[in-house]
């Protein structure tokens, strides 16, 4: 069973509910809010099948009116139409579109609000049952339209991965192998309060009156239209999964395309600029239909604009949506270069280039600096969480013979001094792999190695700390045995540090330049990708 809504194109108006079987007269009046002379009272009577889906239109005005593909003229011409087909009460003006919504999908309101999108797994499994359905009925390039025609095929809601990513495939989707993909908030929405943050579930509207006209011509031009959206509000209790998933009911409805929308619900490889999202899209999501990256194109706002880049405009809250194109290799819009058609601004470049990287550059500097030596010895590291300390230690020291000591696996600088005893004890030369940002911490190492007569070095790690940060991202990526560091760890070593110097004891300071190296060349091209949201 399907409801009936006739939703206008031109205005926010309320869409006209259009009930099982009980004919409804459309024209001038309270309804539509049109006062148009020109259009009769009693325009067109439609009477909703919404048990087949499909809406009966009969003329019963004065001036021609279009209906789907017909110009009706003559009274009690009529026509059937379904779902996602227009109606324009006078030729070329006052549009709707017919929109039947599968009854099923539509929220339960009791008892939910407080669904994580986790326990929403279990409650849209009707939904996720059409899914299946869909699957193997779908639309794509290379199905028989038929048979997609006589097998109902329902909107999806799809969870992946525990409901970190959610896909939501309208009805009438066809997988393409041009995508058109958009982001949804100051993309496709902005709000109706003028906020910046929707104050509730309905504080939205379109953007620009102009987008429903130009994804209907990207349908036509033979695009499959593609929301990719980050809506950590999902995980951190801050947006409601229904609420959320009934405006994007009430988004499609008002777009009138069919849509798939990618939701990353939380933090991951599937938040933007990480390219899950796109990849599942086109690995698992678009039939067997391959995706010709050339002739797609990707449209956000978080662009990275600076502040002015229009009159009155403040900057991009981030660069994201770029960096996602940039990172799949897609052509990038501004909304208002893509719906507008204004000239491109310039924007800000991320601060961490990462294919920018010298695989040549000198690992030590000075470069006449070496890491073995003849003499026993301790070496101090210095450097931001995720500068590259350990995989220095991994792939040099301990491959020089240096015992590495390292705090996160001891858990305490004492245990960390009593095993740097132990190990000068057998005359093993010793790699300190801490963070190490002040005098203090440094100086319990140079004291136990200065009263041991041994020469004691420092090395300070040459990672800026927007490549610490990239590279801490990365490993969350590729190492989930190492917990995520947060913002706020860096910002405690930034407060404490305090550059080395040879008045603490070392008889040497050496930087460690970042030379990449990777375990694979999936690692590398996922390195090379911009990672950090701003
Ligand atoms: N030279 C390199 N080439 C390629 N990847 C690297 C290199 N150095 C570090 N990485 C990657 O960067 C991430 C962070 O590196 P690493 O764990 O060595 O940092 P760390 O300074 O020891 O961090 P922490 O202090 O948080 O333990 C890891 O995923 C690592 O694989």
């Amino acid at each position: 069973m399907f409801s009936c809504k006739i939703v206008s194109c031109d205005s926010d108006n309320i869409p006209i509910a259009a009930e099982h079987n009980k004919p409804l007269i459309i024209g001038r009046g309270p309804l539509t809010k049109i006062k148009d002379p020109r259009l009769s009272r009693n325009h067109i009577e439609v009477v909703a099948d919404c048990e087949k889906g499909f809406l009966k239109v009969t003329f019963v005005g004065a001036n021609t009116c279009k209906a789907g593909n017909s110009i009706l003229k003559t009274k009690n011409e009529t026509v059937e139409l379904k779902h996602g087909d227009a109606i324009e009460l006078l030729e070329n003006q006052y549009s709707f579109r017919v929109e039947f919504c599968p009854v099923l999908n539509q929220p339960v309101k009791s008892d939910t609000s407080s669904s994580s999108p986790q326990e929403m797994v279990g409650k849209q499994t009707t939904l996720n049952h059409f899914l299946t359905k869909r699957k193997s009925t779908s639309a794509d390039d290379t199905v028989d339209p038929s048979l997609a025609k006589k097998q109902k095929i329902e909107d999806t809601w799809e969870e992946v991965d525990g409901g970190k990513l959610i896909v939501f495939t309208t009805e009438g989707v066809q997988h393409k192998s041009k995508i058109a993909a958009f982001d949804l908030d100051g993309t496709i929405i902005t709000t109706q309060s003028g906020k910046v943050f929707p104050t509730n579930p309905q504080d939205w509207k379109l953007n620009f009156s102009q987008i429903p006209g130009k994804l209907k011509q990207l349908l036509e031009d033979g695009f499959k239209i593609v929301i990719i959206t980050n809506q950590a509000g999902l995980s951190n209790g801050k947006l409601k999964p229904l609420d959320f998933r009934q405006k994007l009911f009430d988004i499609r409805a008002k777009l009138g395309v069919p849509i798939q929308v990618f939701i990353s619900s939380g933090s991951g490889i599937y938040r933007k600029p990480a390219i899950g999202m796109w990849n599942h899209l086109t690995e698992h999501a678009n039939g067997s239909v391959p995706v010709d990256v050339g002739s797609s194109f990707y449209c956000g706002d978080a662009a990275g604009r600076e502040a002015k880049w229009a009159p009155g405009k403040k900057k991009d809250h981030s660069s994201v949506d770029r960096l996602l194109a940039t990172n799949v290799g897609l052509k990038f819009y501004t909304p208002e270069e893509f719906f507008l058609g204004h000239r491109s601004v310039p924007h800000k470049q991320p601060d961490f280039e990462p294919r920018n990287l010298d695989a040549e550059i000198p690992l030590l500097e000075p470069s006449d600096s070496s890491l073995s030596q003849d003499k026993q010895e301790v070496i101090v590291l210095v450097g931001f969480p995720g500068s590259g300390k350990s995989h220095f230690a991994k792939h040099h020291a301990l491959q020089s013979g240096y015992d590495v000591i390292n705090r996160d696996s001891l858990g305490t600088w004492q245990k960390c001094v009593t095993v740097l005893e132990r190990s000068l004890d057998s005359g093993k030369s010793v790699l300190i792999d801490n963070t190490n940002p002040d005098v203090e911490s440094r100086s319990r190492f140079v004291r136990l190695a200065s009263a041991r007569g041994l020469p004691c070095r420092c090395f300070v790690m040459n990672t800026s700390v927007t490549h610490a940060l990239h590279n801490n991202k990365f490993r969350e990526f590729t190492d989930t045995s190492h917990a995520p560091v947060s913002r706020m760890i860096f910002n405690v070593y930034k407060s404490k540090f305090q550059d080395p110097s040879l008045e603490e004891g070392f008889t040497e300071i050496v930087r460690v330049n970042f030379r990449p190296a990777f375990r694979s060349v999936e690692d590398e091209r996922l390195y090379k990708m911009y990672l950090l949201e701003d």
